[in-house]
């Protein structure tokens, strides 16, 4: 019965609840270093880009009545709830503690750190060790963020992430998830303006860093030390230019708003690798082979240097010409990590593959020893968006490689509020993302097909009506 009886047994009508808010959603890309990787560590510049594959979070919103808080990332197995009072809120509210959304927090504060780890130890407690820290860490961003921007009357959620772009594989996923954690609690506390179309230049920037640093917090909370360039990347998207002569501080960052989106071959060679031994065998080059190697790495910076020159320029446009040119450095940029010695057998295997075909310039990218290989694509006449061969597709997937289609310099952070696509096959109004049809589409090419930030029409891409990007 809709109501309850007064003391003359009366029905009295029940007052309708609040409405719940709507579920809302946002998206943060992936990065690939275009140029100048190791030569980073040596103080030179390098440049890094967006790229179109992207993690997408979903926030709905449950009853007042439920006190809890909950996480469901299933790309990396894990779904774990919280009861919000139980929470350490009176740490995170402590003089001398309390921070607001526009604090400029750099480090992690350790007592908070320490505060946390009751609720984060307890994570997936039968799980292997291995698969026990990536739950962790995940964790550990969001409840970092969780209590450092909200407040014990934080309404009842659950965040649900799914992921297009591969972990660890130095796509930054990590640096991903936290930037689209970062913008769903700041805009749930409203600290955010937009986006939207008209919204000046200026304001969009400063939507940006507000995210930005709160991603490089989470970013923290997952890796410890990290650089801030993939958080940077991933927040304001498109491409940077960025140098780190202080190893000890955080790098210079110049964004590259010119960068061309250009379509991208990514392919995967699924072997793990690890950033810190690539980095020792440049240092032992460095060690027996000083000059040589120092000249290697001057070469790298001359690369970038030559990239930015170019993009940067008055008068640059994306041509025949000027493809044709970072193409050349991007050819000229993995012969020197070879020469470094960070290459591997199976990214010389695919990068022999595609040169026999002559659809791009290939380039291995991030640390090397495995990882990725990337693959600019030479535009053919009747081909807006360039696609590489069947054959070849075909000989790298039956090799155990992965093959991504991906676009370089692509929008950055993305919200969709509420969580209504039209899909063209649904009910008038549009489709509302629930959990349930979020959780069961299957694999990326669903993820992306049900909300993908972009369509495909015919032969160009553009962005899907609803998501809408703060752009500078
Ligand atoms: N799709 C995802 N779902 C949940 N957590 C993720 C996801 N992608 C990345 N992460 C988090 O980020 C960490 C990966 O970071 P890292 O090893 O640096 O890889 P990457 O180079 O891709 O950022 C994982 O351990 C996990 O905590
Ligand atoms: C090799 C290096 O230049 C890039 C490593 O990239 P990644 O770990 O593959 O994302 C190391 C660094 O810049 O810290």
């Amino acid at each position: 019965m809709n109501g309850h009886a007064n003391g003359n047994g009366k029905l009295l009508a029940r007052r309708p609840s609040a409405p719940m808010m709507p579920p809302m959603m946002v998206s943060a890309p992936g990065k690939v270093i275009v140029f100048g990787e190791h030569a980073v560590v040596h103080g030179k510049k390098a440049i890094a880009a967006a790229i179109s594959l992207r993690s997408y979070l979903l926030v709905t919103f449950l009853s007042k009545t439920r006190r809890s808080v909950s996480l469901r990332f299933p790309d990396v197995g894990l779904s774990h709830s919280w009861n919000i009072d139980d929470l350490p809120w009176a740490a995170f509210a402590a003089p001398g503690k309390k921070k607001y959304y526009y604090d400029l927090v750099t480090s992690l504060d350790e007592e908070l750190v320490e505060a946390l780890q009751p609720h984060i130890q307890s994570i997936s407690p039968k799980k292997p060790e291995q698969i026990r820290k990536i739950h962790q860490a995940s964790a550990s961003a969001f409840l970092y963020l969780f209590l450092s921007l909200g407040s014990q009357k934080s309404p009842p959620c659950i965040y649900t992430l799914r992921s297009t772009i591969p972990i660890g594989a130095g796509l930054g996923s990590s640096a991903s998830i936290a930037v689209c954690l970062a913008t769903a609690l700041l805009l749930q506390i409203r600290a955010l303006s937009g986006p939207h179309e008209d919204q000046p230049s200026a304001e969009s920037e400063l939507q940006i860093q507000r995210i930005n640093h709160w991603a490089f917090v989470a970013e923290c909370a997952i890796h410890g030390n990290p650089s801030g360039v993939d958080n940077t990347v991933s927040s304001g998207g498109k491409a940077v230019l960025f140098q780190r002569t202080d190893y000890a501080a955080p790098p210079r960052v110049e964004p590259l708003r010119s960068f061309p989106e250009l379509p991208l071959l990514l392919v995967d060679t699924r072997q793990s690798r690890s950033t810190s031994a690539e980095v020792a065998k440049v240092a032992t080059l460095k060690k027996t082979h000083p000059i040589i190697a120092d000249n290697i790495l001057n070469s790298i910076h001359d690369v970038t240097e030559s990239a930015h020159n170019l993009i940067t320029r008055d008068d640059f446009e994306l041509n025949a010409e000027s493809l044709q040119h970072l193409g050349e450095l991007i050819t000229i940029n993995h012969g020197l990590l070879v020469s470094l010695g960070v290459s591997h057998p199976k990214l010389e295997r695919i990068r022999a593959l595609i040169d026999h075909t002559g659809i791009g310039w290939t380039k291995l990218t991030g640390a090397g020893g495995g990882g990725c290989a990337i693959t600019i694509v030479k535009p053919t006449e009747d081909d807006e968006v360039p696609r590489p061969p069947v054959d070849l597709e075909n000989t790298l997937i039956d090799e155990g490689f992965q093959t991504f289609h991906t676009t370089l310099a692509g929008d950055g952070v993305g919200v969709l509020w509420p969580a209504v696509l039209h899909n063209g096959l649904e009910e008038e109004g549009g489709t509302e993302i629930d959990q349930e049809k979020f959780l069961n589409a299957e694999g990326t090419e669903g993820v992306e097909t049900l909300v993908g930030v972009s369509v495909n029409l015919g032969n160009v891409n553009a962005v899907r009506e609803g998501w809408r990007f703060w752009r500078p």
